[in-house]
C-alpha cells in the first residue's frame, strides 16, 4: 500500500532535493505503482510513536512533503487506487493530479482520532475550498475519482492503469516550453498563495522583470512578430 514510512519519506525527500537540484529536469512525475498511489502514514509505525517522539519531529513532520511541494518544474501526482492521508497530502503537494476512474482519495486520520498531519488541513483547504475540505476531514470518507475531479481535488480522470501515461501526457507540453519563465509562474503562484495580494504582485512584478533578461524571452517575441503566436523552439534558459 505504499505506507509513507520513515524510509519512505526520506527516500521521497531525497528524491525531490536531486530532482530540484537539476537544471535538465523540466518535470516531475509523482506516481506510486500500478496498484496504489500511498494509503498514508505508516499506522503500524506511528502505534508506537509517543508524543514526545511527535514533538522531537515537530517542524519536520511533512519535510518530505514541503520537498516534493518545493520541485521548481511543473509536478503532476498520477494515481491509481487509493491516494489517502499523508497518501492524498503528498498528491496535494503537486501541482497537477490525475486520477483513474476507480481510484479513492480521502483524509481519513479522524477515524484514527488524528487529523492530518502533512499539511492536509491547509493544502486541501486552499484547492477545494474549506467547507469541502471539513466534510472530508470532518468525515474521514473516501471520494472516487469523479467526485475528486467535482470537487476540483483531481484535474483529470484516466482509464484504471493508465494514470502514468496521462500524466506524461500532461506534463509533456512543459517539457519544451521556456524553462525560466515555467519556473517563475510556479513561483510566483505558490509563494503568492502564502501572502497578501500586495505582496504577491511584488513578487509577479520581480519575477516578470527578471525574465527579460532571458534569452527565452527574445526567441519567443521575435518568433510572434516573424511567424505568428505559439511557433517558438525555446532553449529553456
Ligand atoms: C508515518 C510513520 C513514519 C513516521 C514518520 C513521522 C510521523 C509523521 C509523518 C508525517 C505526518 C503524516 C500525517 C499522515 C497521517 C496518515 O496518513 S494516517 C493514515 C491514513 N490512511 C488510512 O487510514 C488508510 C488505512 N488503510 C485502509 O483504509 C485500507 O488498508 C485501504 C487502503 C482502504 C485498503 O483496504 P484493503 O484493500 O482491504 O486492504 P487492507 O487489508 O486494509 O490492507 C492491506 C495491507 O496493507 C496494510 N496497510 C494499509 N494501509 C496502511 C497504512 N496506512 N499503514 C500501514 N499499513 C497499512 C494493511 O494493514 C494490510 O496489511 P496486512 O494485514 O499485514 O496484510
Amino acid at each position: 500500500m505504499n505506507a509513507l514510512n520513515d524510509e519512505v519519506q526520506e527516500g521521497l525527500a531525497a528524491a525531490a532535493a536531486a530532482l530540484s537540484a537539476d537544471p535538465a529536469v523540466r518535470g516531475v512525475i509523482v506516481w506510486g505503482g500500478e496498484k496504489v498511489f500511498a494509503a498514508g502514514a505508516d499506522i503500524k509505525q506511528m502505534r508506537e510513536m509517543s508524543y514526545v517522539d511527535m514533538v522531537r519531529r515537530s517542524g519536520r513532520l511533512s519535510e518530505c512533503f514541503t520537498a516534493v511541494a518545493r520541485i521548481p518544474v511543473p509536478t503532476v501526482a498520477a494515481i491509481e487506487g487509493y491516494a489517502l492521508g499523508g497518501g492524498c497530502e503528498l498528491a496535494l503537494t503537486c501541482d497537477f493530479r490525475v486520477a483513474a476512474s476507480d481510484a479513492k482519495l480521502g483524509q481519513p486520520e479522524i477515524l484514527l482520532g488524528l487529523i492530518p498531519g502533512a499539511g492536509g488541513t491547509q493544502r486541501l483547504a486552499r484547492l477545494v475550498g474549506p467547507a469541502r475540505a471539513k466534510d472530508l476531514i470532518f468525515t474521514g470518507r473516501m471520494i472516487d475519482a469523479a467526485e475528486a475531479e467535482r470537487i476540483g481535488l483531481v484535474d483529470q480522470i484516466a482509464e484504471p492503469g493508465a494514470a502514468l501515461e496521462a500524466a506524461k501526457a500532461k506534463v509533456a507540453p512543459f517539457l519544451t516550453g521556456p524553462a525560466v519563465a515555467l519556473r517563475a509562474a510556479k513561483e510566483a503562484i505558490d509563494r503568492g498563495l502564502d501572502g497578501d495580494l500586495g505582496t504577491g504582485l511584488g513578487i509577479e512584478s520581480m519575477l516578470f522583470a527578471g525574465l527579460f533578461a532571458t534569452k527565452d524571452r527574445e526567441i519567443g517575441m521575435t518568433s510572434f512578430i516573424e511567424n505568428g503566436p505559439g511557433k517558438a523552439s525555446f532553449e529553456g534558459r
